[in-house]
């Protein structure tokens, strides 16, 4: 069971409005990451469901999130079936992300209680997805979207919380396009998390890279 209820979750992604996207084969490579993450100051993070076995890897770092990051929230990611949701949710998923919505994903997520953040690309499935009870969308893809798009939805429906998701680069000029254009949140994979970085295992370049976006973000927000 989800040791978070969905507004602790949705209060967390506000509080600190990065969630790194990340997946790797390799546990103790995981591990590191989401430590270093933590240790920067991150207080949610979404594992991806990638490959054979992510749910195993998962399992794994939600016991040690229960037991070395009791704030930290977690999620699982790339999840486009109910079945394999319900695995995660089983696993200590705190919030089910995905890059489409599926109101069968979102019917298992709130008879859970689980926070559902599904992908969404138009007006449309953003409405449908709220008619499901889900209180933060994910604008994906971010890149091919653009901070237009997120101007433009907040126009008709400012209710809408967005999450940004694809191509957000860890950087003063994109976070500020993102926040301007009114983002709640960032979700930032690739660029936080460099192959080259990874194969060095330089885990403290990371932590570095994610403390830098929460302070640019912190002062975007103070503005
Ligand atoms: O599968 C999901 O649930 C996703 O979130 C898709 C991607 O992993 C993110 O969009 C990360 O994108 P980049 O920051 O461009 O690497």
């Amino acid at each position: 069971m989800s040791r978070f209820s969905r507004l602790d979750v949705y209060q967390t992604i506000r509080r600190v409005p990065v969630v790194p996207v990340f997946y790797h084969a390799d546990a103790e490579v995981c591990r590191e990451v989401l430590g270093a993450c933590y240790r920067a100051g991150i207080r949610a993070f979404e594992f991806t469901n990638r490959g054979d076995f992510a749910h195993e890897l998962f399992s794994e770092l939600a016991k040690i999130t229960a037991r070395d990051y009791p704030d930290l929230v977690l999620g699982a990611g790339t999840l486009v079936e109910a079945a394999t949701a319900a695995l995660y949710i089983q696993s200590g998923a705190n919030f089910i992300v995905g890059p489409s919505f599926h109101e069968s994903i979102a019917r298992i997520c709130n008879r859970r209680k689980v926070a559902y953040m599904p992908g969404c690309a138009t007006l449309t499935e953003i409405s449908a997805a709220e008619e499901f009870g889900v209180e933060v969308v994910k604008a994906f893809p971010g890149d091919t979207l653009g901070p237009g798009f997120v101007k433009a939805v907040k126009g008709p429906m400012p209710w809408t919380s967005i999450m940004v998701t694809g191509g957000v680069e860890p950087t003063q000029a994109s976070l500020s396009t993102w926040f301007g254009a009114g983002v709640t949140a960032v979700g930032i994979g690739s660029q936080l998390f460099p192959k080259d970085v990874l194969k060095n295992r330089q885990y403290d370049q990371i932590e570095t890279k994610a403390r830098e976006v929460i302070a640019i973000i912190d002062s975007l927000r103070s503005q």
